[in-house]
């Protein structure tokens, strides 16, 4: 085989429209590199970077220079320092977040994403793997397959990669030996089948001296199998496997210039489309047929995966941002509760139970994830029991969602599979995840429609149901409050119904404590009673600390608007103290009870409540005053019952 030929131009050096246009009919190949920093990563990297003369003139400098004065390879250049280019990474010898680099043959532009080696990048390999067409596996020929490779090798083949390689670096240091190279290989395979891949490319080479990387090598005669990029260069691109399958495309936004035109634009996931093909919108359900492929350059006859379009349809139908447009007769499907595999990056541990958004392409649902099944050790993959998934955990776990989603399994589409979690809060994206499958369980469970709906519960009792939510510290007055209030209420001729934290946790929650997981379960449940009770017409009364907005927010969802009131009990940690009702605070100061809200576990305050008392202003008796106006006043009249 004949080494390909570099481009030998760098961007600043041409016009930037003629590079473009030079290069735009080149496919694209996405890849990601693992190994630890002594397998040789970063000089790889550096070396094709440097083979394919895309470092700029002043780089080309700084790098010779840098190799001189950091010494670490003698008189010669030390491609490393091209790529480590942070320098607490250089002074730690470690990479620690994912670097993207570009390179480009006559043939293909390529992306490199040289990823972290050590566990606890772990979030930072799934970054970079989750778009990588191909992983190359650094292995130094001297050690061998280490636990650091296996685990590397589950997470790319985890994440979907197909193309695994297996580059057997450092060769030049056991003198090019092909027994050496064999047992490695040998080695790997093994441990590839245990986990079901069944193809890997093998290639001895040298990062540092060159062999196998951009040309052949003289001195591996017994390896009659490509060099690195004569791999790169001629591997299948995932876009053309997924031409094959079935048409999909997740629906971007919906371009409506004027009156005459309703474009639906995306990328295209999978598949191929012409006018003239019947294609069904999701989750709707509902089929049309394509009138138009339009794009910049004009009406395409055929489009297919990886090409972004708009596409007009032959009728007027529902279909909007997130919704997918997908082969008729080979629709995705749709469902709101999974299995999926989870792999968790923020420093917070996943709270059960507390609902996240849950992103999936252009599609934003709630979702909520339970216990985990088990986490996997990613070192010796040993499944383990655990509570919840802490940074850098692999767990799988079931999970629900508030509306239904559109999606195939990760194993067939990494679009309509894989997705992100994101806190409600902080916006953090603190989880990536992949689509197993969907449980059953959504699918054969209907909603049941009622003959007496929630409004004819309510019309009966001739008021508007609403839930008023009391939180606050412990001893603030909560009960205390929410009791006078149902007293008043009651007095009025209303249906009311107080469900007080001491007494459901005798009954219906009695088997939860007070660690964070079990207080959002506590209000989880509070929650989903609450809300039944109003669907029975009720104006429900809740009197927990409920500590987390999240979950507090997660109540309010589940309600329509307005008939959820957050009352905050506004009373500082010294005076809810030194009232100390129950003696708790005191139990809680010289360590007797543990997690005790305002001590030792946390209290977020409401941003924006409906109502806040301050109790070391008004009196309990001015403050249900004032809760009952607000339920009864402004609210109630702007409803009248209907039956
Ligand atoms: N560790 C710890 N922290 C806070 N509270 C404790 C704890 N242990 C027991 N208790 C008693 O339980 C009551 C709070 O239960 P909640 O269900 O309201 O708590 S939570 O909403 O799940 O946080 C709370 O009642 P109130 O004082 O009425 O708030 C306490 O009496
Ligand atoms: N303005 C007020 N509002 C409510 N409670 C008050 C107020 N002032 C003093 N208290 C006292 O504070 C204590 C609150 O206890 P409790 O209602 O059981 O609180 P929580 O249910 O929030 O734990 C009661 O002893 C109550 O008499």
């Amino acid at each position: 085989m004949s080494a390909p030929t570099y481009v030998t131009d760098t961007l600043i050096a041409e016009d930037i429209d003629a590079y473009l246009a030079r290069h735009q009919h080149k496919t694209m190949l996405r890849f990601i590199t693992c190994g630890s920093v002594d397998d040789g990563k970063s000089t790889l990297i550096g070396r094709l970077l440097y083979d394919s003369k895309m470092i700029f003139e002043d780089q080309l400098a700084a790098l010779e220079s840098d190799s001189r004065k950091q010494g670490t390879q003698g008189q010669e250049i030390d491609f490393a320092l091209l790529v480590d280019g942070l320098a607490a990474e250089r002074e730690q010898g470690i990479t620690i977040d994912v670097a993207y680099r570009f390179f480009n043959t006559e043939s293909r532009k390529f992306i490199v994403a040289d990823c972290p080696g050590h566990e606890q990048y772990t979030r930072n390999m799934v970054t970079g793997a989750s778009t990588a067409d191909l992983a190359v596996i650094l292995i130094d020929a001297r050690k061998g397959v280490l636990t650091q490779t296996r685990r590397h090798t589950y997470l790319c083949h985890l994440l979907g990669i197909r193309h695994l390689v297996l580059a057997v670096n450092k060769m030049d240091l056991v003198g090019y030996d092909q027994v050496t190279f064999d047992a490695i290989v040998a080695d790997y395979l093994h441990f590839a089948a245990s986990i079901g891949i069944d193809h890997f490319t093998a290639i001895p080479i040298s990062g540092f001296k060159g062999d196998n990387v951009t040309a052949e090598s003289v001195n591996t005669p017994w390896y009659h199998g490509p060099s690195l990029i004569e791999h790169l260069d001629t591997v299948e691109l995932d876009a053309t496997t997924d031409q094959t399958k079935p048409f999909r495309m997740p629906v971007q936004w919906v371009n409506r210039p004027n009156l005459d035109f309703r474009g639906f634009a995306g990328l295209i996931a999978a598949g191929t489309v012409k006018p003239g093909d019947a294609v069904r919108v999701l989750p709707s359900g509902k089929t049309s047929t394509v009138e138009r492929i339009v794009t910049l350059d004009g009406d395409l006859d055929q489009a297919a995966a990886g090409q972004a379009v708009t596409l007009t349809l032959a009728d007027e139908i529902d279909c909007s941002r997130g919704d997918v447009l997908a082969a008729a007769d080979a629709p995705p499907e749709v469902a709101d509760q999974f299995e999926a595999t989870l792999v968790w990056m923020a420093d917070e541990p996943l709270h059960v139970g507390r609902a996240y958004w849950l992103k999936l392409g252009t599609q934003t649902v709630s979702a909520t994830v339970q216990q985990p099944k088990y986490t996997v050790n990613v070192n010796t993959l040993d499944q383990l029991a655990a509570k919840t998934l802490e940074l850098n955990a692999i767990g799988v776990a079931e999970l629900a969602c508030d509306k239904p989603l559109v999606f195939e399994p990760y194993a067939d589409s990494r679009t309509l599979g894989g997705f992100i979690l994101i806190d409600k809060l902080s916006n953090a994206t603190v989880g990536a995840g992949m689509l197993n499958f969907s449980l059953r369980r959504a699918q054969n469970v209907h909603w049941q429609a009622l003959d007496v709906t929630r409004e004819a519960h309510a019309a009966l009792k001739r008021q508007k149901p609403a839930v008023l939510w009391f939180t606050g510290l412990s001893g603030s007055g909560k009960s205390t409050i929410a009791n006078l209030v149902e007293k008043k209420l009651h007095a009025l001729g209303h249906h009311t119904f107080l469900l007080d934290g001491d007494n459901v946790r005798h009954g219906l929650n009695k088997d939860l404590g007070f660690t964070e997981a079990d207080r959002i379960e506590n209000i989880r449940r509070v929650g989903e009673v609450a809300k039944l009770m109003t669907d029975a017409g009720l104006i429900v009364l809740t009197a927990f600390i409920s500590p987390f907005r999240a979950d507090r927010d997660l109540a309010r969802s589940m309600l329509p608007p307005g008939e959820f009131i957050e009352v905050f009990v506004d009373t500082p940690l010294d005076v809810a103290e030194a009232r100390d009702v129950k003696g708790l605070y005191r139990k809680a100061r010289s360590g007797q009870l543990k997690n005790f809200t305002g001590i030792d576990s946390p209290y977020e305050v409401p941003h924006m409540p409906e109502l806040r008392i301050d109790t070391t202003r008004e009196s309990s008796e001015a403050a249900a005053e004032r809760i009952v106006d607000y339920v009864l006043g402004a609210r109630a009249e702007m409803w009248m019952p209907t039956i």
